[in-house]
């Protein structure tokens, strides 16, 4: 039997590069809307209950919409927008966030994707804070380089259809420090606030890279920046997506230059871990396309459904 799939919000920037990835998968079925009906209620309604899988990669509201559609118990969800990734009732789709989550999502029907700088904070943080390195209320903060498709159709319009001057420089936005991620950022993290945290975005395509400065003197116990490295290490061996750098390493290096695109076009997630006296600076790099959204989509599709976890990634 083939597995009946179909992605509401097929034509945007998310929703197509899922078929990418779905194009590579033989025993599915993909269904698909006619363009002209990508926004009709009664189209769309028909074929999320046919559907035995759904990805939403819509607006926040148009996500609600598609849920409420549902009037099967058989169509499984996964929703890459922030309407439910801190909703009780929902699987936070990071099946590498302890070893518990893996099971939640292959028995759950309701899967939300996080968000891509949340992905790259949680990973690195949260098992720092579960093996009693870090206190719970001890105070992050980080900020996020990314390329502008993570602002989907409308903000790579802008980049690509612009030549105002000021897109060829780095912008820092969301600086009301209200990111739409924080509420996911602390509470899968396990830290008691979230972190003080900038996005930036840059004239490239895609590529994520998340930076958090650690002061060891504030932790729990008594750490160097190589022990971290191993823990981390240690936390995710048997995470085939999650690859833990070798320090000391200078792999990373290109010219002298750190290449935070090397994930592009991956589900890997690499987190770098550095330093220097008594501080230490983690780094994870991802794509925010791959990992980052519709990799992680995929990821979590083949999980609810029982195939290889890697496939088609
Ligand atoms: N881009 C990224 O890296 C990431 C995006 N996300 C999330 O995924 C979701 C999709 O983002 P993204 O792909 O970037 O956005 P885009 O703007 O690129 O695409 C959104 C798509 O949804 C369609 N759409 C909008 N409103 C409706 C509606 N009412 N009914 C049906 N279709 C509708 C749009 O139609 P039209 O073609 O007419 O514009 C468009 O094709 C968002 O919630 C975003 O926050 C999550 C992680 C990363
Ligand atoms: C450049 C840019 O605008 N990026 C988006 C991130 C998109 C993403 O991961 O997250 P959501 O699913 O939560 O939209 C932002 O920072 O809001």
């Amino acid at each position: 039997m083939k597995y009946k799939i179909f992605v509401d919000g097929q034509e945007g920037t998310t929703g197509l590069k899922i078929h990418d990835y779905l194009s590579k998968i033989s025993n599915i079925e993909v269904i698909k809307i006619e363009s002209e009906k990508r926004k009709d209620y009664e189209a769309r309604r028909a074929l999320i209950n046919e559907a035995d899988v759904v990805f939403l990669c819509l607006p926040d509201s148009a996500s609600k919409d598609s849920v409420s559609m549902i009037s099967n118990n058989k169509t499984k969800i996964i929703d890459a927008s922030t309407a439910f990734r801190t909703n009780q009732d929902w699987t936070y789709g990071l099946p590498e966030l302890h070893k518990n989550q893996r099971i939640k999502i292959q028995n759950s029907s309701r899967v939300s994707v996080p968000g891509c700088h949340a992905t790259g904070f949680i990973l690195a943080i949260h098992p720092l804070v579960a093996e009693g390195i870090i206190p719970r209320d001890y105070p992050t903060s980080c900020y996020s380089l990314t390329g502008y498709s993570g602002g989907g159709k409308s903000l790579i319009s802008e980049y690509q259809n612009s030549n105002r001057e000021q897109l060829f420089a780095p912008r820092q936005y969301a600086l009301n420090l209200n990111h739409k991620h924080l509420p996911e950022m602390q509470l899968y993290s396990g830290l008691n606030s979230a972190p003080l945290f900038t996005p930036i975005v840059g004239n490239y395509y895609q590529g994520d890279a998340v930076t958090i400065p650690l002061f060891p003197r504030m932790f729990i116990k008594n750490v160097t920046a190589r022990d971290i490295q191993e823990l981390l290490a240690s936390y995710y061996k048997d995470e085939h997506f999650i690859r833990v750098i070798p320090y000391d390493s200078e792999a990373y290096l290109e010219d002298g230059f750190f290449n935070l695109m090397q994930c592009n076009n991956t589900n890997y997630l690499d987190i770098f871990v550095f330093g220097h006296k008594d501080e230490i600076l983690l780094v994870s790099r991802f794509d925010n396309l791959g990992k980052g959204a519709s990799g992680a989509a995929i990821q979590n599709m083949n999980i609810m459904l029982g195939l290889d976890e890697g496939l088609g990634l």
